[in-house]
């Protein structure tokens, strides 16, 4: 899961605070100890963590809780509101006509982020354009082009032209008609002046609607360094960090845009073209928290998911059937792997843990539950408390599985459904009750 260990030492230093008697100051330095300890370990820079600190401090200390609310509660909602707040709010990406030039570090991730964009921006129905403006890393034409033959994306480059500007100007002459034209720059360092010199070059040559900076999760302090370098040549319109599946870090990234006030307008989740998501400060934080991120989830299930895929409405009600179960597995499957949608999931419904099992439900096991089920009969399918002992052998039998992988559909399916039940408020709807029940406090 995204920053796991950062995840988790907050949580842990929230339920201190849910577990603690009284709510007094000792208590509060105590768990903002803990807040700052487990930030600075994500690489978060310190100016930002002491920041966070006093806001929290200052808010808990005078703040009155609001009606209905006590004072553990409101403590809990200053801390998760500030914690939203220390990484932003999200690069507004409006969805009409653009240009957009991506730069960053060498193997930030940039390449692959540039497919994905292309790739997010068709999925609303635009029309996306690509040049390759590397003329330095020497893989880096055919790995755009491949990646844009895949997708179906129009690819604009010169292989031997080694002048990325004139390529810049050439290209966007010739993909004037596409809806959004993406331009991705060769890796640079801050202290490369000719490099530097290359990407103000190119940021002369159109009137670009953003500039993304493109910075992996893991790149720790030097983070704010190279952002205020790249912004002060042309100027930062939102970040776009890249790894978020494989780090416990990200603090780096974190204090990056903080120091240049700017803002994260993508996380990257993968290597796949589909690994792209739009972020979200309180899906963001609430998903590091191990609240899930349905917001992310419901958008992921729209964008991939034919209606008759899953059916959110009646999952969100709260009923959820063996063949829910069934379809739903499907969908997760066609939605990419497992262990990435179960983040998005609210985790703290299933008691804080996904255990590895829920992991392992790979093509081969739902063709088991797939076969399982078909013994069973419709009211069991949609009831599944009906099967007891005695109808667990005969789906055995029936079905040529073993009782205890009967019991084990009809586990998983009660932990699916638990999880599926901490997701009835609907995305997005979140309050500080229903994430202290998440949380077990
Ligand atoms: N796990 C994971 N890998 C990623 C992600 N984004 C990019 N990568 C991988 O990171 C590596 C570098 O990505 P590139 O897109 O080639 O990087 P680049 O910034 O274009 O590299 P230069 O052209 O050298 O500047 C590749 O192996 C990508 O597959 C991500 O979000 N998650």
């Amino acid at each position: 899961m995204v920053l796991d260990n950062l995840g988790s030492s907050l949580k842990d230093a929230l339920k201190k605070l849910a577990n603690s008697s009284k709510i007094d100051k000792e208590v509060i330095d105590d768990v903002v100890k803990d807040i700052q300890r487990a930030l600075i370990q994500a690489d978060v820079n310190v100016k930002l963590v002491m920041k966070l600190s006093n806001q929290i401090k200052n808010r808990a200390l005078t703040e009155a809780p609001p009606a209905g609310m006590n004072s553990k509660e409101h403590v809990l909602r200053i801390v998760y509101t500030e914690l939203v707040n220390i990484v932003g709010k999200a690069t507004p990406i409006k969805l009409e006509p653009q240009t957009i030039m991506m730069v960053g570090l060498q193997g930030s991730g940039k390449t692959t982020t540039t497919a994905k964009l292309a790739r997010y921006f068709a999925r609303k129905g635009l029309k996306p354009a690509v040049i390759c403006a590397d003329t330095y890393r020497p893989g880096a034409y055919d790995q755009l082009s491949q990646l844009c033959t895949k997708l179906g994306v129009t690819f604009y480059g010169e292989r031997d032209n080694k002048d990325a500007v004139s390529i810049v100007r050439n290209g966007l002459k010739e993909i004037a008609k596409y809806d959004i034209k993406i331009v991705d720059t060769a890796g640079r360092h801050a202290l490369e002046t000719d490099l530097i010199q290359e990407m103000k070059d190119i940021y002369g040559l159109t009137d670009f609607d953003h500039k993304f900076l493109v910075l992996d999760a893991a790149i720790g302090q030097q983070a704010s360094e190279q952002a205020k370098t790249f912004n002060e040549a042309i100027g930062i319109t939102g970040v776009v960090i890249t790894k978020l599946d494989g780090t416990a870090k990200g603090g780096g990234a974190l204090s990056a845009v903080s120091d240049t006030n700017t803002s994260i307008a993508f996380i990257g989740v993968g290597e796949t073209p589909e690994d792209l998501e739009r972020f979200d400060p309180d899906g963001f934080i609430s998903r590091l928290l191990g609240m899930g991120d349905l917001k992310a989830l419901v958008e992921k299930a729209n964008e991939v998911l034919t209606k008759d895929d899953v059916n959110l409405d009646r999952m969100m009600t709260g009923k959820f059937t063996l063949n829910d179960m069934y379809s739903q597995l499907e969908a997760i499957n066609k939605m990419g792997p497992l262990k990435q949608i179960m983040s998005m999931l609210p985790l703290g419904g299933l008691g804080g843990n996904i255990t590895d099992d829920m992991y392992k439900v790979t093509q081969d096991k739902l063709k088991g539950y797939k076969i399982i089920m078909d013994s069973m009969t419709g009211e069991e399918k949609e009831d599944p408390k009906l099967i007891g002992s005695s109808r667990i052998s005969r789906i055995s039998r029936g079905s040529g599985k073993t009782p205890d992988e009967v019991r084990e559909l009809l586990k998983y399916h009660k932990m699916m459904q638990k999880a599926v039940k901490g997701m009835k408020g609907g995305p997005g709807k979140m309050n500080m009750q229903k994430l202290m029940k998440q949380m077990k406090f």
